[in-house]
């Protein structure tokens, strides 16, 4: 039988950069630092529930910053779009991602998917759950995945010992506000959620979960209210590659979200999950073969969001059938 189209672009994309070596493995969380440069993986799941994957798909790594839409969303669902907008904005910053700035006027950190952000919808997530915030999260996000997902405690330990820089961030927030008490429980939910264990796979299933409107197409489970799924696309979409997220969506065009272990998570609205793990990150954070991959899978799929192939999204339609 023949190959079918997304098997063959998932392995033709594997080889063109199976010998790149270009970036470098983030070390400032010095556990993340024992990665092996060399993996490489990736995985398409489609809204229906088909997988196409190539090289170490199979590779766990911590899911770092990809946990921020997740988050948001259940935030948003947990307390509605004022009550979490009061608290963090919908802006994208132009600043790196572990930046201390916040918007001049509100004092709101710019937006969910910078680490000062994601601190403010943890510890709104922290106030609603309670003790309970991180089993209520890993069951969400399992639910997102199709599998039961778990903490890695070394490189939870390794961020909770080094992470002043967030510490700061998360007083700074105490100080005006964003943040209420428990701020050392919010930070802890934090650093446990960046360190949940995923593979590309797992990545690609919950970005099919996004695609196919919040329902996991492998489960059939509904995991994510649709209304909130809005709301997760469009900040993946303006703000999910940090300071590179203006050039990510002149040049892939759908919603996105990297971390700093090197995955990368992109979303074809109603059609398909791509996820990515390459450790090697360039000097903004993203995976550096992250976004070769998914440049190269936008313009030979058709995917950007104003792609002229992607009239209705025809183009890929045709190879879904
Ligand atoms: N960009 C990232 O993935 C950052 C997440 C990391 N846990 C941090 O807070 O620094």
């Amino acid at each position: 039988m023949a190959k079918h189209r997304l098997q063959e672009i998932v392995d033709e994309l594997h080889t063109r950069y199976a010998h790149c070596d270009e970036g470098e493995v983030a070390t400032y969380i010095p556990e993340l630092g024992k990665a092996n440069p060399k993996d490489f993986g990736i995985c398409i799941a489609t809204a229906d529930g088909r997988i196409f994957d190539a090289g170490d798909s199979d590779r766990v790594f911590t899911i770092q910053s990809i946990s921020k839409p997740l988050t948001y969303g259940m935030a948003v669902e947990a307390y509605g779009r004022d009550k979490v907008g009061r608290h963090v904005g919908v802006e994208p910053s132009g600043d790196a991602f572990n930046s201390i700035e916040l918007e001049s006027g509100t004092n709101r950190p710019f937006n969910p998917m910078v680490n000062a952000g994601a601190i403010t919808v943890s510890a709104l997530l922290y106030q609603h759950y309670g003790s309970e915030a991180l089993e209520v999260l890993l069951s969400r996000f399992s639910a997102a995945a199709g599998r039961t997902l778990a903490v890695d405690e070394s490189v939870y330990a390794s961020e909770s010992r080094t992470g002043h820089r967030n510490r700061a961030i998360a007083y700074l927030l105490l100080n005006f506000g964003m943040v209420e008490e428990h701020v050392d429980a919010a930070l802890d939910l934090y650093f446990k959620q960046c360190s949940i264990l995923v593979n590309s796979r797992d990545l690609a299933v919950m970005g099919a979960t996004l695609a196919n409107l919040g329902n996991n197409p492998l489960t059939g489970e509904e995991v994510f209210d649709i209304e909130c799924v809005k709301d997760m696309l469009s900040i993946m979409f303006t703000c999910g590659m940090y300071d590179y997220s203006g050039q990510w969506a002149y040049r892939v065009g759908v919603p996105a979200k990297s971390g700093v272990a090197g995955g990368v998570l992109a979303v074809v609205n109603r059609q398909l999950g791509i996820a990515s793990y390459s450790p090697p990150l360039d000097a903004r954070g993203n995976s550096y073969r992250g976004i070769e991959v998914c440049v190269d899978m936008a313009n030979e799929l058709g995917l950007h969001v104003f792609d002229c192939m992607n009239e209705g999204s025809s183009y890929l339609k045709a190879i879904l059938e």
